[in-house]
């Protein structure tokens, strides 16, 4: 731990990186993937637990906290560590991404987002500096600057004309942050899926000097190969002494590659959400647990696995819990699935340190062919 916000890589094969984080509340091992924990809570997890399967930061939603409990009552609660007891660092989202895709009768223009609270239907303005106040009344450890994600597919004009603005607000962020030595403020890339948007944006936001850059404007329902392809364009574009962080990315595979095409951290709802739909990921591929075929299965999901969840349940019981809304089958399924991705980010770490990513990414992808045997 380090008074200040620090970034070391540790070593490189490829473009994959191995680094590490370090802040005044905990290291970071990078790559990291960070569980989500939207409304200051990791969905169906107890937070010792999520720290134990090896997570080093969690997510947390500044949409979500600001309109229930609110950012003023979780401040004078002490913040948000203090409120859901997680003393290591905390990652919150600007909340622009959740205005868009969650509430109702929103605007948008220079000032910053107007809209209405999907919980109570009151009115709420965000601007850049309101949405760094409300992440610093959470005292959240990384805050990410306010910005404009545009869904995929989007009109060119469409897609400069959020970038820019988007730039602007960093700018913007980046003065109401000031100068908090053991917190770190980080810029998000746009450009949508235009090549020469996305350097501009990386290159002008590199010019800001900031602790840390996120790729943001994907994952938003484009293939693939489209978001590797701007991960080409924008990872050059950034410092390479900084951590860089795909926003909502991804499956397995998707976090395999990225890291491939030099992506550091990684945050998704992907474990624990369809987890309580009943899909189990596990090193041979995915299993969805509704199926009937499982009802007599008396196999746990992996025996050879160090998880409780994967090692000592059987399918049966865990078809049995999903398909009667159980919750335990929602906590197995989040338990399973966070062991999976913080196994996936070791062992990643590792053949990063070895110099064998290329093999493990292979081996991989091999193994989750093989299904559920
Ligand atoms: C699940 N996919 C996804 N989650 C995201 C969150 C984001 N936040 C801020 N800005 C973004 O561009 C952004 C993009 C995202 N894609």
């Amino acid at each position: 731990m380090t008074e200040t916000f620090q970034f070391k890589l540790l070593a490189t094969d490829g473009k994959a990186r191995r680094g590490e984080v370090s802040m005044p509340r905990g290291t970071i091992r990078t790559p990291a993937f960070m569980p989500v924990g939207t409304v200051g809570t990791v969905k169906a997890m107890y937070l010792d637990q999520v720290r134990e399967l090896g997570a080093d930061i969690i997510l947390g939603n500044t949409y979500h906290l600001m309109l229930r409990p609110g950012a003023e009552r979780v401040a004078r609660l002490g913040g948000l560590h203090n409120f859901i007891r997680w003393d290591r660092p905390i990652l919150t989202d600007s909340g622009g991404f959740q205005v868009m895709s969650l509430s109702s009768l929103r605007k948008l223009n220079e000032q910053g987002v107007t809209f209405k609270s999907h919980v109570d239907g009151a009115l709420y303005h965000m601007s850049p500096e309101r949405s760094i106040e409300i992440q610093g009344l959470l005292d959240s450890d990384i805050q990410m600057q306010l910005d404009e994600c545009v869904a995929l597919p989007a009109e060119p004009n469409e897609i400069e004309r959020a970038m820019e603005m988007s730039l602007r607000w960093a700018e913007r962020c980046k003065a109401a942050f000031g100068d908090q030595p053991g917190k770190a403020m980080f810029g998000i890339v746009q450009g949508g899926d235009i090549p020469k948007l996305r350097e501009r944006s990386a290159l002008a936001l590199r010019d800001l000097d900031l602790k840390g850059y996120a790729v943001g404007g994907l994952a938003v329902g484009e293939p693939q190969e489209v978001m590797l392809d701007m991960l080409d364009v924008t990872c050059p574009a950034l410092p390479a002494e900084k951590p860089r962080y795909l926003m909502g990315v991804g499956t397995p595979d998707d976090i395999l590659k990225s890291v491939a095409h030099g992506i550091d951290m990684f945050d998704c709802v992907m474990p624990t959400r369809s987890g309580r739909h009943g899909l189990a990921f596990t090193r041979y591929g995915r299993i969805n647990l509704r199926n009937a075929r499982h009802a007599e299965d008396t196999r746990p999901l992996d025996e050879q696995s160090t998880c409780p969840a994967t090692r000592d349940y059987s399918r049966a019981y865990l078809h049995h819990l999903i398909r009667s809304n159980e919750s335990l089958g929602g906590m197995l399924l989040s338990w399973n699935n966070l062991a999976y991705y913080q196994e996936l980010m070791a062992g990643i770490r590792k053949a990063i340190e070895e110099g064998r990513y290329a093999d493990f990414m292979a081996e991989t992808q091999e193994n989750w062919k093989r299904g559920d045997l």
